[in-house]
């Protein structure tokens, strides 16, 4: 379908600035043909008139698990280790496709209605989240999750191996495939070792998460006597493109490391605090030249999937744990929830701005709100005023996800009766 945008305001981004235009989109094929000028030979299928609206990348969720989001509520105020072991990981056996599926799709709505185009996943039953985003043609990463400490060994890799072949760069390349090994304590040094030529093999990336608790990286000081981010260093991971998820506690040499190697920091800041382990040292990392993306990890320790709460968050935690009020400004966090997040999924050529022949990944955001009066900066409007529910229309790549807030792939009201099924089966 062809799109034509008609006098939208623009978020832009270059190099060094954040800015607004205000100039006409022109869609063709899924792909961004034109802004500004558009030749009248221009045909379209679909005209929208963008007048009050602002028009800007879609916001990409580098770190999710989303069938948990039927877990929501059901486990909070417990740090990590309690979350994890005495609440989560016992129900989590009880998970089957089905209830898989529901929960992904409720996920997934929550996404779209929040302004998401495209998320970051790692959970068991990866080929249904697959499902679940190909039936609502949202753009998303998946992977399998690796445990071997708490779970069987899986060195064969037969499902990480089945999900490349079945989903990576399928659906017009809008599903991709990751490697995804839990995290350094649920994951031997040995089954390590042998991940990292797996994901060089598939020439794909890993998604792990690091350095997310003060117990973690006192357990790696005294089981391998030096810090999770060390240790993956020296067992050669961060060799392989590396998303890692939290990165909370870092010592000095940890964020040396980090930009050494290029390693992808994907920063949740709502769960960090929520979870009781604090708050990643991210002004610290950008000033490194890090990058840094930004993610909701799962509703059942945010207890929401919405990014513009993480952009808020990211930027007045870090100017109140600097004492600094220009630490992550509000063109910083935007970058955080689009291009930066394009950059750590390596999709930086195809999404993450709004640029001539990149896909149209797009939200337009309804202005024409009392919150979101007067308007003396755009930029700060959207990170410090904006509400989810301000989000009016969704495109990626071309395909028409909501508008109006209505969505078009998907049966909201199907959705969420079943997943009230699916979580009443796995919590009884
Ligand atoms: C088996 S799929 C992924 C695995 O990760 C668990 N999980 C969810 N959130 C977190 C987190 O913040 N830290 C560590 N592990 C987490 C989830 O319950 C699944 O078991
Ligand atoms: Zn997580």
């Amino acid at each position: 379908m062809n799109i034509l945008i008609k006098n939208p305001s623009i978020l832009c981004f270059d190099k060094e600035k954040v800015f607004i235009e205000n100039k006409d989109i022109a869609i063709k094929d899924g792909v961004i043909q034109y802004i500004g000028e558009i030749p009248k030979s221009f045909e379209y299928d679909k005209l929208i008139s963008a007048t009050d609206k602002l028009v800007m990348p879609g916001l990409i969720n580098t770190h999710t698990h989303l069938p948990m989001s039927l877990l929501r509520n059901y486990a909070d105020d417990l740090p990590l280790w309690e979350w994890l072991t005495e609440k989560v990981w016992p129900i989590e056996p009880k998970l089957t496709e089905e209830i898989v599926y529901w929960g992904s799709m409720l996920s997934i709505a929550e996404l779209i209605m929040s302004g998401v185009t495209c998320f970051n996943d790692m959970y068991n039953f990866a080929d249904t989240v697959a499902k679940a985003a190909q039936d609502a043609k949202i753009r998303g990463c998946i992977c399998d999750t690796l445990f071997d400490k708490t779970r069987d060994d899986q060195s064969d890799f037969k499902i990480t191996r089945d999900l490349y072949k079945k989903w990576h760069k399928s659906n017009n390349d809008r599903i991709r495939v990751f490697v995804g090994p839990h995290a350094p304590y649920t994951c031997s040094a040995d089954y390590l070792k042998k991940i990292i030529p797996l994901a060089k093999e598939l020439n794909t990336g890993i998604h792990i998460h690091l350095s997310e608790s003060i117990k973690e990286v006192q357990d790696s000081i005294n089981t391998y006597g030096k810090s999770p981010v060390k240790h993956l260093y020296d067992l050669g991971l961060f060799d392989v493109h590396t998303l890692a998820a939290h990165c909370v506690h870092l010592s000095d040499e940890d964020i040396l490391i980090l930009k050494d190697k290029n390693v992808h920091v994907l920063n949740n800041p709502v769960s960090n605090l929520k979870l009781a382990n604090g708050f990643s040292p991210v002004y610290k990392m950008l000033k490194n030249k890090i990058n840094v993306a930004l993610g909701t990890d799962s509703s059942c320790s945010n207890n929401n999937l919405n990014m513009f709460e993480e952009m808020k968050l990211a930027s007045i935690l870090n100017k109140g744990i600097t004492g600094d009020s220009t630490a992550v400004p509000a063109a910083t966090a935007l970058k955080m929830a689009t291009i930066n997040g394009a950059k750590a999924l390596g999709i930086e050529d195809k999404v993450g701005s709004i640029e001539v022949g990149k896909c149209a990944d797009i939200i337009l955001i309804d202005l024409n709100k009392p919150h979101l009066y007067p308007k003396h900066n755009i930029v700060s409007l959207l990170v410090y005023s904006i509400q989810g529910s301000d989000v009016d229309t969704v495109i990626v790549d071309g395909n028409i996800l909501m508008e109006n807030r209505k969505l078009t792939t998907i049966n909201l009201e199907e959705v969420m009766q079943n997943a009230q099924l699916c979580a009443e089966k796995l919590t009884k």
